[in-house]
């Protein structure tokens, strides 16, 4: 799987929010880090297709293997593309009014989990990311934290093959974070995860992870995550 992003632009309200951007992404994960309105979460958006480019193209990819062709890249639908991409947008709300184990069973049946086992699948997520004691708690009364959590279930519960992940770690304490992160590094071996944060400790830099730095709507640095205190210094002033 690829996912291809050839000169892209964007703009709102006639400001260009990105502009010229290109690059790729392949297994692993990729940090988009950036100050304050550098346009990390539009490239996400674009990234999950909620929003599209008025120029250049974005195309996700796979390798398909034919015996009278040979091996080629074929560019998925946007149908494809979506039933294999879970994302968690900024400000994750869901459906205010159902509770959290409605929510995630619905999530669950919505996402393909077989029938058979989305009582079991929903109770170990719920169970592992300590929301068992609020599972009859409707979406809007949930804590933060505790709605981050049921945001990244949500995008996380069919170990999809294309994670794009906006600050989700945010509101989260240290042992939720090392959880969800764990799961993030698991699906990274066969798949792409694209990860926007503030919180530039949370990343390991001695991992074989990217890192993509915007500033202003541009890419200004992307390449391995061992350049992340170099490139990222005008950050952390
Ligand atoms: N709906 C909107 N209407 C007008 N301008 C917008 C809108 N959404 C974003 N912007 C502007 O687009 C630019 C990029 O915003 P974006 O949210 O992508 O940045 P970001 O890097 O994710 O920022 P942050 O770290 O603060 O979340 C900002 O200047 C922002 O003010």
């Amino acid at each position: 799987m690829r996912i291809t992003i050839d000169t892209v632009e964007y703009s709102l309200k006639g400001t260009k929010l990105l502009k010229q951007i290109s690059c790729s992404f392949t297994n692993g994960i990729t940090y988009v880090v950036g100050k304050n309105g550098a346009g990390k979460s539009t490239l996400l958006k674009l990234l999950a297709t909620a929003i599209q480019s008025q120029q250049g193209e974005v195309n996700f990819t796979t390798l398909v293997r034919d015996e009278n062709i040979g091996t080629y890249r074929r560019k998925l639908t946007i149908e494809e593309i979506r039933k294999i991409i879970g994302f968690l947008p900024q400000h994750f709300t869901g459906h205010s009014n159902m509770t959290v184990e409605k929510y995630v069973t619905y999530i669950a049946f919505h996402k393909g989990i077989p029938a058979n086992l989305v009582k079991q699948t929903v109770a170990q997520w719920l169970q592992e990311s300590h929301l068992m004691q609020v599972r009859r708690k409707k979406l809007r009364n949930l804590s933060g934290g505790q709605l981050q959590k049921v945001g990244l279930i949500q995008a996380l519960i069919n170990h999809p093959r294309i994670c794009i992940l906006d600050e989700p770690f945010e509101g989260l304490d240290i042992g939720e974070r090392i959880y969800f992160h764990r799961i993030l590094q698991r699906l990274s071996y066969h798949g792409i995860i694209i990860i926007s944060t503030h919180l530039l400790d949370e990343i390991q830099q001695t991992s074989e992870d990217n890192l993509l730095y915007l500033n202003e709507g541009k890419i200004a640095y992307y390449g391995g995550i061992e350049a992340l205190d170099t490139v990222t210094q005008g950050l952390q002033e």
